[in-house]
């Protein structure tokens, strides 16, 4: 069995709560507050800052040429492809450029980001990428879940946001990472498997944290 289809099964019963947390279910279904989406945007900006700094840190640990290059692409594509997406979003509520720089993280972004940037920069190269899939596994499989409900992606908010993840160029990037995970993984030794499980397991929740601190608007304790 592959490594992927391991962890797919193992976590099944947390992907379906993430599917269906409130903030989840409020994009697909049109009724999510905009100021949740609105707050969610602007810690999301925050969290690619650092995720792009993880796919730089997957081409230092890059083992072939063309793995190295992958990694170049995709931290271009998340600097200049999918934050273009939140730029836009930017003036469709109002954020302003300012908004966007002189904002900070909340606790969820911090520990999020900072947990990743710690197994990219301490791990070897599947640690690295056990600790971003989650990231692109999941918005894929919830983009194409939430296109499937009708008329969600015409939706005047929400539409934009699931036409991006639910698009196949995001599905080829999901499943590359996926490869990629299950070649590294091949004929390694069970007790490695589950620290790369653990990894996994651990971004996979703070998935779910994250949708959560959106849907709270969670702040810093001083700053209530
Ligand atoms: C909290 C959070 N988790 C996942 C993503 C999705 N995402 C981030 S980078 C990337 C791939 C390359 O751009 C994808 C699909 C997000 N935006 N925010």
């Amino acid at each position: 069995m592959k490594f992927s289809e391991r962890l797919y099964d193992k976590l099944q019963p947390i992907w379906r709560q993430n599917h269906d947390h409130p903030f989840v279910r409020g994009i697909g279904d049109g009724t999510l507050e905009r100021e949740k989406f609105r707050f969610f945007m602007i810690q999301d900006y925050l969290y690619l800052i650092d995720y792009a700094k993880l796919f730089a840190l997957g081409a230092m640990k890059a083992d072939t040429v063309e793995t190295m290059g992958k990694f170049a692409g995709l931290l271009n594509s998340t600097l200049n492809e999918e934050m273009s997406l939140h730029r836009q979003y930017a003036a469709k509520f109002g954020i302003t450029e300012d908004e966007f720089e002189q904002a900070k993280p909340a606790p969820t972004t911090l520990a999020y980001t900072h947990y990743m940037l710690h197994v990219g920069q301490n791990g070897t190269l599947a640690d690295l990428v056990a600790a971003v899939l989650p990231c692109m596994w999941s918005y894929w499989e919830i983009g194409k879940e939430l296109s499937q409900i009708p008329g969600a992606s015409d939706h005047e908010f929400y539409g934009e946001w699931i036409k991006m993840y639910s698009s196949s160029e995001f599905g080829e990037l999901a499943e590359w990472c996926i490869d990629l995970l299950d070649q590294l993984t091949e004929n390694k030794p069970e007790a490695e498997l589950v620290k790369l499980e653990e990894i996994f397991l651990n971004t996979t929740r703070f998935e779910y944290m994250f949708w959560e601190m959106s849907y709270r608007l969670e702040m810093w304790p001083t700053d209530e």
